[in-house]
């Protein structure tokens, strides 16, 4: 008699529980303050490799909303998980990333409790899973709560405190709470296709504007997004016909403006993607300019301009309210390298001035080495060259020159209205030969 043999069915493999709904989202999110807080990178810069998962623009919309709200509310965040651990958890830990970004969602971004901590736990799986999910429960049963007006970074505050005071510590913290407004430039101040409050002519002022490019005049190139500021150094410049530099030009906010006002504009920039967004800009605006990609160290004009605008790259740490990032990434050697890097374009596009000439330079900074400091180095070495206050009704309203002649936006600055961008901006004469 044949033996019956009956084949044994192999094992099956373990079957892994689906992922909640969501958890890629908050893995991109993880990327990206491991982008921001660990290798120092711009959170925009590193969206895309740190969102490749994610096929969607609301998931890649979210993923950078949790992340930039996580860093805008870092030290409050903070202070409540270390208020319910028994132990403070490293600096980087994966818990401490991972209780961060629930908690922003929870209590920032309005995400349900459980959705908020069901999506992080498969971040740590493997690791403390007991320890996040027991920490954020507590705080969610304890009602916990981040404050109304966020607290600055310890290392900001003391540097804002020390060059500006503490009114403007605490102006700077109010901003961080409240998103800001949407300023467009007008391409033609005449044009009233949008309603708003206008600050100077040619600014509009939205609130909850909704999607940009569905906003009226956008396809039409009637004005484009740039911040009340961002738009004094060439306001300062004004309307002419000659030739103007624009140097340090994308993706090109100030190029639009200066031939808006009939320049010809030979515009900038060392970032190849940054000047192709800068095109981009000018065919939807129909606007024209010599754009060039060069490094403005290695790269000259063939003549001396009429006006020449320097809106040198900086910590950016003035712009903190639309990018938190700069907040955490600003040290003070990165200040210093960009002030070294500063004082040195700065030098060469002086020479690029023709006798008589004007001189515009511009950092969206906070910070005094990367302004003030400039000037009166500048200053010290070019003998040439004299401020040029502003005249009455050239600035916006709200906005003052300083008693030596510059423009220094802070927080605080037109707060009522929704206040701007902290810039410095210092208009320079050359002396006529
Ligand atoms: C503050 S952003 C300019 C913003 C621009 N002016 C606007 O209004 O849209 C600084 C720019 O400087 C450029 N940049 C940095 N170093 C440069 C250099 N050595 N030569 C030319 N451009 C440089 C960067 O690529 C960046 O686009």
């Amino acid at each position: 008699m044949g033996v019956m043999t009956t084949r044994a069915k192999p094992p099956r493999p373990p079957r892994r529980p689906a992922l909640p709904l969501g958890t890629a989202t908050r893995r991109a999110a993880l990327r990206l303050l491991d982008a921001v807080l660990r290798r120092g990178e711009a959170l925009e810069a590193a969206l895309p490799a740190a969102t490749r998962d994610l096929v969607s623009p609301p998931d890649r919309g979210l993923a950078h909303a949790i992340a930039a709200e996580t860093l805008r509310r870092l030290p409050d965040l903070d202070a409540l998980i270390d208020s319910a651990t028994r132990q403070i958890l490293p600096e980087d830990a994966k818990a401490r990333m991972a209780l961060r970004i629930a908690l922003a969602q929870a209590l920032a971004l309005g995400t349900p409790p459980h959705a908020a901590i069901a999506t992080v736990l498969p971040l740590v799986d493997g690791g403390p899973r007991r320890l996040v999910h027991g920490v954020f429960g507590t705080l969610m049963r304890g009602g916990a709560a981040l404050p109304e007006t966020p607290t600055l970074l310890v290392p900001v505050a003391e540097r804002w405190r020390e060059a500006w005071g503490e009114e403007v510590v605490a102006a700077a913290s109010r901003a961080i709470a409240a998103p800001p407004p949407l300023d467009v430039t007008l391409r033609d101040p005449a044009w009233s296709g949008l309603e708003g409050e206008s600050l100077a002519p040619g600014h509009v002022r939205l609130v909850d504007a909704g999607p940009v490019p569905e906003l009226p005049g956008y396809d039409a190139g009637a004005w484009w997004v740039q911040d009340l500021a961002a738009s004094l150094p060439a306001r300062l410049i004004g309307s002419g016909a000659g030739q103007a530099l624009d140097l340090c030009a994308a993706p090109g906010g100030k190029t639009l403006q200066l031939a808006a006002a009939g320049w010809q504009v030979t515009a900038v920039d060392a970032s190849k993607s940054r000047a192709a967004r800068l095109n981009e800009n000018l065919a939807r605006t129909g606007l024209s300019a010599d754009v060039v990609v060069g490094d403005v160290l290695d790269w000259a004009p063939d003549a001396p301009a009429e006006a020449v605008l320097v809106d040198a790259p900086c910590s950016a740490t003035g712009i903190f309210r639309r990018h938190p990032d700069v907040l955490h990434r600003a040290h003070d050697g990165v200040i210093a390298e960009m002030a070294e890097l500063q004082g040195r374009i700065l030098a060469r596009a002086a020479d690029w001035v023709r006798p008589g000439g004007l001189l515009v330079y511009a950092t969206c900074s906070l910070e005094p080495a990367e302004g003030e400091a400039q000037l009166a180095q500048f200053l010290g070495q070019r003998g040439d060259f004299a401020v040029m206050p502003p005249a009455p009704g050239e600035l916006p309203a709200g906005i003052a020159a300083h008693p030596d002649g510059y423009v220094r936006t802070l927080p605080g600055t037109v707060e009522a209205t929704g206040g701007c961008d902290g810039f410095f901006v210092a208009r320079l004469r050359r002396a006529s030969a």
